[in-house]
């Protein structure tokens, strides 16, 4: 297994930190629903010779975490995209962490049949008992569909082997990121299968948020890698994860617009194979896009095209003159933080 992946940006020269001010749009997206904490997702998109791109790190992350997601911007929007093998991805739909009577209206949401839907699990505040009765209200409503769940690390090694042991009559895909460390990963994989169940355990924070996101594989730690372009700096460095870990992956989304959006369908396009439906369904979770033709699937399947931003929509959208100054230096700050590490 190679151990390394590509520098930031392809290790090409960044466009001028002027030449990204002067191409960027800062926007304000009201959600249809509570997500992982986030109720108004704001979002930065860059114009540039290749297309779009967009740079939308949570507000709470530092310089560091977020200047991975400025390459990977930058890269869609200088760069472009690496070839496509196919023009269809399949998703799941993902049910955030609602009350079980919620879940009719998300699904409903979704245009078409559903296949696959993912379901968040292991929200602070709530029960396993929640978790079960939001999976059976997704079991009763859409029976022929196949489940997975989302942990976000937020189970203790005993709580993550109890839960997905009560969870085994949903014969679940995979369970992911069940607890925060690879090394709990791995052990409630073990422990897993001393019982005798087999659900497959998938990384996520392991991979985008780890320092070297190929230990999870090298460990042995997951079945599945969960791999978001932003996050990890790009397409081309996403490529190279998946390749070099070896193992099955699943692209899901960082909660952008469109533009963010059509960043993980290229690199779901370009993935050699593409074994479960993927996370990209989450426009749908926003009361507003910033393309006039979201790009969203119908029937489970997504069709890649390309998306551009809808000027009209970038003027209601767009965030107060301080926020937009806040937005500015924050761009500013990864990009030296990009420049220093390429140096
Ligand atoms: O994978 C999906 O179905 C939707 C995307 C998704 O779950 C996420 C998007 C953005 C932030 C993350 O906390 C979350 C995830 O944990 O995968
Ligand atoms: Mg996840």
């Amino acid at each position: 297994m190679k151990t390394s992946i590509p520098p930031f940006f392809d290790g090409q020269q960044l466009p001028s930190l002027q030449e990204v001010l002067e191409n960027v749009r800062i926007c304000s997206i009201p959600m249809n629903v509570k997500f992982r904490g986030v109720q108004v997702r704001e979002t930065a998109l860059f114009h540039g010779p290749a297309g779009w791109g967009e740079f939308a790190p949570f507000l709470e992350y530092s310089v560091e975490e977020s200047a991975a997601w400025l390459a990977s911007a930058v890269e869609s929007a200088w760069l472009g995209f690496p070839e496509a093998v196919r023009t269809e991805i399949p998703l799941n739909s993902t049910v955030p962490a609602v009350e079980a009577a919620q879940v009719p209206d998300i699904l409903g949401r979704y245009k078409g049949e559903i296949r696959e839907v993912k379901v968040k699990v292991a929200e602070t505040g709530q029960s396993l008992q929640d978790d079960v009765a939001r999976l059976r209200a997704v079991a009763q409503h859409l029976p022929a569909a196949r489940l997975k769940v989302d942990a976000n690390g937020g189970w203790s090694e005993d709580q993550a082997v109890t839960a997905l042991s009560a969870m085994e009559e949903f014969d679940l895909l995979y369970a992911e990121q069940p607890v925060e460390s690879v090394q709990g990963l791995a052990r409630v994989r073990e422990r897993l299968h001393e019982k005798k169940i087999f659900v497959p355990i998938a990384a996520d924070e392991s991979v985008r948020k780890a320092e070297d996101p190929l230990e999870v594989a090298r460990l042995g730690a997951a079945d599945v890698i969960i791999i978001k372009a932003a996050p990890l700096g790009g397409v081309r460095r996403a490529l190279a994860v998946v390749e070099r870990s070896g193992l099955p992956a699943v692209v899901s989304s960082a909660l952008e617009s469109s533009v963010g959006i059509r960043t993980g369908a290229a690199l779901a396009a370009s993935l050699p194979e593409l074994p479960f439906g993927c996370g990209l369904g989450t426009v749908t979770l926003m009361t507003q896009d910033t393309v006039e033709h979201s790009l969203v699937a119908e029937n489970g399947v997504l069709k890649v095209r390309p998306v551009v931003p809808d000027e009209k929509l970038l003027q209601i959208l767009a965030v107060s003159a301080e926020k937009n100054e806040w937005w500015r230096q924050r761009i500013t700050d990864c990009y030296r933080y990009l420049v220093d590490s390429q140096n």
